[in-house]
């Protein structure tokens, strides 16, 4: 699967909180995507992310489950997504809740099918920072934990988390340049083509989330956008 995900370029994310119409998920999922993902940080219920799993099974697309709450965790999924938040003060985010996690779930678990996430989250205003009791590094701070992702911690994803607001270009360029195999997932405020593809030329992969509620055309469009690039 790793392989696989070496290739993708574009990735949606559902929020199980959030209502989204037959024909919007329909379109989403046959967009051409690389994947959807289903994750969001308020009100994740696994009554939720069953009724989003069911539908998204209708269709090809590859269907992950990003975990972000212990009460949400079902099998089904093609692949689990785990974050580990960086920049969390608390160490809960980073390491204990998925240890708790694994001592759990350990016998059920299948490795192949789960990727732990490096999360670096970088808006202040997304719930997920709040939510992780999270501080803003500056961009050395970043660099490092991107390095830390990679040499530290061989993770497979270093995430840039910006959600709800448009990131740093040149910072992603930055870290892009640092990263070697550790893939960077870029998120946060791709509502236009213009800025999929601005993104795109330094992130292996962006994750357009908020706007397919806010503005589903435009959102669809970022898919073309990005898959154009060679
Ligand atoms: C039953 C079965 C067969 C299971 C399969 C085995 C399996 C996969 C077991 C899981 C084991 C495991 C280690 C689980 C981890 C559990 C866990 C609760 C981890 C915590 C993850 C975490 C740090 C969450 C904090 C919040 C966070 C970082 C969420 C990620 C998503 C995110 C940032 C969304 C963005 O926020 P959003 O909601 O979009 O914000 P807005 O509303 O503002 O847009
Ligand atoms: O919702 P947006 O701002 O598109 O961010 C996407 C994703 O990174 C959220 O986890
Ligand atoms: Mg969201």
């Amino acid at each position: 699967m790793y392989n696989t995900m070496k290739e993708w370029k574009h990735v949606f994310k559902l929020d199980p909180a959030k209502e989204i119409s037959d024909e919007h998920l329909e379109q989403l999922c046959e967009s051409g995507t690389d994947a959807i993902i289903v994750g969001g940080t308020d009100n994740v219920t696994l009554d939720g992310v069953l009724d989003l799993l069911s539908r998204i099974r209708r269709y090809t697309v590859s269907c992950i489950l990003e975990i972000s709450t212990m009460e949400a965790i079902t099998p089904g999924f093609d692949y689990y997504l785990i974050p580990m938040v960086m920049n969390s003060k608390d160490k809960k985010w980073m390491m204990d809740i998925q240890h708790q996690a694994i001592k759990q779930y350990k016998d059920m678990m299948n490795w192949d099918e789960i990727f732990i996430e490096g999360y670096c989250i970088l808006n202040e205003q997304a719930k997920a920072f709040s939510h992780t009791d999270s501080y803003l590094p500056d961009d050395d701070d970043v660099i490092a934990y991107a390095h830390m992702a990679e040499h530290v911690f061989h993770l497979p994803i270093f995430y840039m988390e910006y959600s709800g607001t448009y990131g740093d270009v040149n910072l992603v360029e930055t870290v892009s340049n640092e990263l070697e195999n550790t893939l960077l997932f870029y998120g946060g405020g791709i509502e236009h083509r213009s800025q999929a593809r601005e993104m795109k030329e330094h992130a292996d992969v962006i994750i357009v989330g908020n706007s397919i509620y806010t503005n589903f055309k435009d959102a669809l469009k970022t898919v073309k956008a990005v898959k154009d690039i060679e």
